[in-house]
C-alpha cells in the first residue's frame, strides 16, 4: 500500500505537494475526531463523581463543537485538495501523452491498437483523477484517524489500546492477501477496459462496411464479445473483493465487540475504573469505522497502480527526436542511400538510393504493394530508416528535431483526415495563426472556396469527423488548400488516382498545380500526364528502384515503365458510361 502511494506521488510530479499538504490536513482531521473521546470523557467523570455542573456541559460541548467543525472543514479542505491535484495529474497526463505521441515512430502505432492508446488517455486517466483521490484520501483518513483514536484509548488504557493494535493488525493482514489476490485480477480487469474501448471503436468506425455487407451480426458479435467480457471481468472482481471485505470487516466489528467485552471485564475485576469503561464501551463504536471503508476501497489500489505503469509505458517508450538539432537547410534536394527498411521481418525498402534536386518533379510509379507510399514516409521520418541515410538539404534526417524537418513538408494523402472542427480551423491547421483572408485565399486556390461558401455557415461550417460531412473530392481540395497555407518546400503528393469525377478531376488539378508551383515535388504518380512532365522517375518494384529517368528515356529501353504506359494509354481510349477516363 505505502509502495503505491509512493509511486504516486512521484508520478503525481509537481501536484504531489497537494497530496503531502493532504495528508497533513488528514493527520489534523484525525485530531479532530480522536476529540470526542475527551470530550465524552470530561462529561462520564463529573457524572461519575456526582460534581456535574454547567460548565462541564459547556466544555464538552465546546469540545465536540470544535471536533464537528474541524472534522468538517478538514474533510472539504482534503478533498478540494486531492480533487484538483487528481484532475490536474490526469490532464497534465493527457496532455504529454499527446505530445508525446507526436514524436513517436508510427511503428508505435502499429503495434499498439487505437483502442488501446484511447483507452489510456481516457479510462487510464480516468482511474488517476477519480480512483486515486477517492482511495488515497479515504485510506489515508482511515489509518490515520484510527490510529489517534487508538493513542487517546492508550492514554486512558494501554491494555485495550494493544486489542486495537491487533485488531488493527488482523486488519492489514487480510488486506495484504486481497491486495495480492488484486494483483493478479486487476491487470484482467484493465485488459478487459482496454478491449471495451477498442471494440466499441472498431464498431463504430466500421459501421458503413457493416452496413453495406450487411454483418451486422458478426460485428455485433465482436463488440457484444468485448462489453460481456467486460461485465465478467467487473463481476469476478467483485466476486474475489467481497469475501475479503466482509472478512476485514467481521475481523474490525469482532475486535469492537472485544473492546467492549474486555473493557467490561477488566471493570468487574477491579483493573478498570468506572469512567474509563464507560468511555472504552463507547469508543469500541467509532474506533474502526472510518478503517472498515478504507479497507472497502483500498482494492482499488491495485487498478491505480497499474494505470500508472500504462501511462509509464507510453513515456518509456523512445521518442523520433530527442537527439534532434532546430535545422534550417539552405537546399532543400532530398536524396536516400542505400536505404533499406522493414516493418517487422518483412523488407518493404531494398538498398535504394536516389536524388530529387530542389525544385524539381519526381514522379514515383510502380505495382501496388511496391512500396511507393514508405518510400516517401520515410523522406519525411515517419519511420526511421534501418540502414542506409536519407539526406534534405545534405542533412541526416535524423539530425533535425521532427517539427524542424516537418515544417519543410506538406503531404497530401489520398486518405484524406479532417478534424471535427469548422472548415477554417482544418484549413488553419496548415499555419495556426493564419488570418481568415489567408485562409479564404488558399480554399479559392485550391478550388475550394464556392463549395464552402454554399455550406449553411460558410468557414464556419463545422464538418463531422474525418470530414464525414464532405465528399472525397471536397476533402482532398480542403487538404490541398491546407497544405498550400503552410506553403512548405517540399510537397509530398500521393496523387488521386482515375476514379475521381471529371468536374472533381478538373478541380482537383487546379488545386494541385497551384500546390506544386515552385517547390520540389515527390508524386506518387497514377495520371499519365503528371508521370510524362516529371523531370524524373522512378520505377519502384517490390522494394527496389528497378528503372530511373524520363519519359522519354524509360519509353526507349522499354521494360516495367513502358508496360505501365501503354497500359494508361490503352485506358485512355476506353468510355465510361460515355464518358472518357481522364489521363
Ligand atoms: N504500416 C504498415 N505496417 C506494416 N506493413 C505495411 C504498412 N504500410 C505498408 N505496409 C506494407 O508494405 C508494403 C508496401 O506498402 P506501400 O504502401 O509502401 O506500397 P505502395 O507501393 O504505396 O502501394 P499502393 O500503390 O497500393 O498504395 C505492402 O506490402 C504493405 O502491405
Amino acid at each position: 500500500m505505502i509502495g503505491i502511494f509512493k509511486k504516486f506521488f512521484r508520478f503525481a510530479g509537481s501536484q504531489a505537494k497537494y497530496f503531502y499538504q493532504s495528508l497533513g490536513i488528514s493527520l489534523l482531521h484525525a485530531v479532530f475526531e480522536a476529540l470526542r473521546i475527551p470530550a465524552i470523557a470530561v462529561v462520564l467523570e463529573e457524572l461519575l463523581s456526582g460534581t456535574m455542573g454547567t460548565k462541564t456541559v459547556w466544555t464538552s460541548l465546546i469540545i465536540m463543537l470544535v471536533s464537528i467543525i474541524g472534522c468538517t472543514l478538514t474533510r472539504a479542505s482534503m478533498t478540494m485538495k486531492q480533487t484538483i491535484a487528481g484532475y490536474t495529474v490526469a490532464t497534465n497526463k493527457r496532455i504529454e501523452i499527446g505530445d508525446r505521441l507526436r514524436y513517436m515512430p508510427m511503428g508505435y502505432f502499429n503495434d499498439n491498437s487505437l483502442g488501446y492508446i484511447t483507452s489510456v488517455t481516457t479510462n487510464t486517466a480516468e482511474n488517476l483523477q477519480d480512483v486515486a483521490t477517492r482511495v488515497i484520501m479515504l485510506t489515508t483518513q482511515g489509518v490515520l484517524t484510527t490510529a489517534m483514536i487508538t493513542l487517546a484509548v492508550i492514554f486512558y488504557d494501554w491494555r485495550i489500546g494493544l486489542l486495537i493494535v491487533a485488531g488493527i493488525a488482523g486488519f492489514f493482514g487480510i488486506n495484504a492477501l486481497m491486495q495480492r489476490k488484486s494483483r493478479k485480477i486487476s491487470p484482467q480487469k484493465t485488459e478487459a477496459d482496454s478491449r471495451l474501448v477498442a471494440a466499441a471503436l472498431e464498431y463504430i468506425q466500421g459501421i458503413a462496411v457493416v452496413r453495406s455487407y450487411n454483418l451486422d451480426q458478426g460485428a455485433k458479435q465482436t463488440a457484444d464479445k468485448a462489453i460481456q467480457e467486460n461485465e465478467a471481468v467487473n463481476f469476478k472482481l467483485e466476486k474475489t473483493f467481497v469475501p475479503y471485505m466482509c472478512f476485514q470487516s467481521i475481523t474490525l466489528k469482532f475486535f469492537g465487540l472485544a473492546m467492549l467485552f474486555v473493557s467490561l471485564l477488566f471493570y468487574l475485576n477491579g483493573t478498570m475504573a468506572l469512567m474509563n469503561c464507560l468511555l472504552l464501551v463507547i469508543s469500541s463504536f467509532m474506533v474502526y469505522s472510518q478503517l472498515e471503508s478504507a479497507g472497502n476501497y483500498s482494492a482499488l489500489l491495485r487498478v491505480l497502480d497499474l494505470s500508472m505503469d500504462k501511462i509509464e509505458e507510453i513515456f518509456r517508450t523512445p521518442v523520433m527526436d530527442s537527439d534532434g538539432t532546430e535545422i534550417v537547410p539552405e537546399r532543400r534536394d532530398i536524396a536516400g542511400e542505400h536505404v533499406e527498411f522493414s516493418y517487422k521481418n518483412r523488407k518493404t525498402i531494398n538498398d535504394v538510393s536516389y536524388l530529387i534536386p530542389q525544385k524539381t518533379t519526381t514522379a514515383v510509379i510502380g505495382p501496388s504493394g511496391g512500396g511507393k507510399t514508405t518510400l516517401c514516409r520515410l523522406m519525411a521520418r515517419f519511420w526511421d530508416a534501418d540502414s542506409g541515410t536519407v539526406t534534405l538539404g545534405g542533412r541526416d534526417v535524423r539530425n533535425f528535431t521532427l517539427d524542424s524537418l516537418l515544417s519543410n513538408f506538406s503531404m497530401v494523402f489520398q486518405n484524406v483526415y479532417l478534424f471535427n472542427d469548422t472548415i477554417a480551423n482544418n484549413i488553419k491547421f496548415g499555419k495556426p495563426g493564419a488570418t481568415d483572408d489567408e485562409v479564404r485565399e488558399a480554399a479559392k486556390k485550391a478550388c475550394c472556396h464556392d463549395f464552402i461558401a454554399a455550406l449553411p455557415e460558410g468557414y464556419n461550417t463545422v464538418i463531422g469527423e474525418g470530414g464525414a460531412t464532405l465528399s472525397g473530392g471536397e476533402k482532398q481540395r480542403v487538404s490541398i488548400a491546407r497544405a498550400l497555407l503552410k506553403d512548405a518546400p517540399v510537397i509530398i503528393l500521393d496523387e488521386a488516382t482515375a476514379n475521381v469525377d471529371p468536374e472533381n478531376e478538373a478541380l482537383l488539378q487546379e488545386a494541385i498545380s497551384q500546390l506544386t508551383k515552385n517547390k520540389t515535388i515527390i508524386m506518387i504518380a497514377h495520371r499519365l500526364k503528371t508521370v510524362q512532365h516529371a523531370d524524373q522517375i522512378l520505377v519502384l518494384d517490390k522494394g527496389m528502384i528497378i528503372q530511373r529517368g524520363t519519359h522519354s528515356q524509360l519509353m526507349e529501353t522499354g521494360g516495367l515503365y513502358a508496360d505501365f504506359i501503354t497500359m494508361r494509354e490503352k485506358s485512355i481510349g476506353w468510355k465510361l458510361g460515355g464518358r472518357e477516363i481522364p489521363a
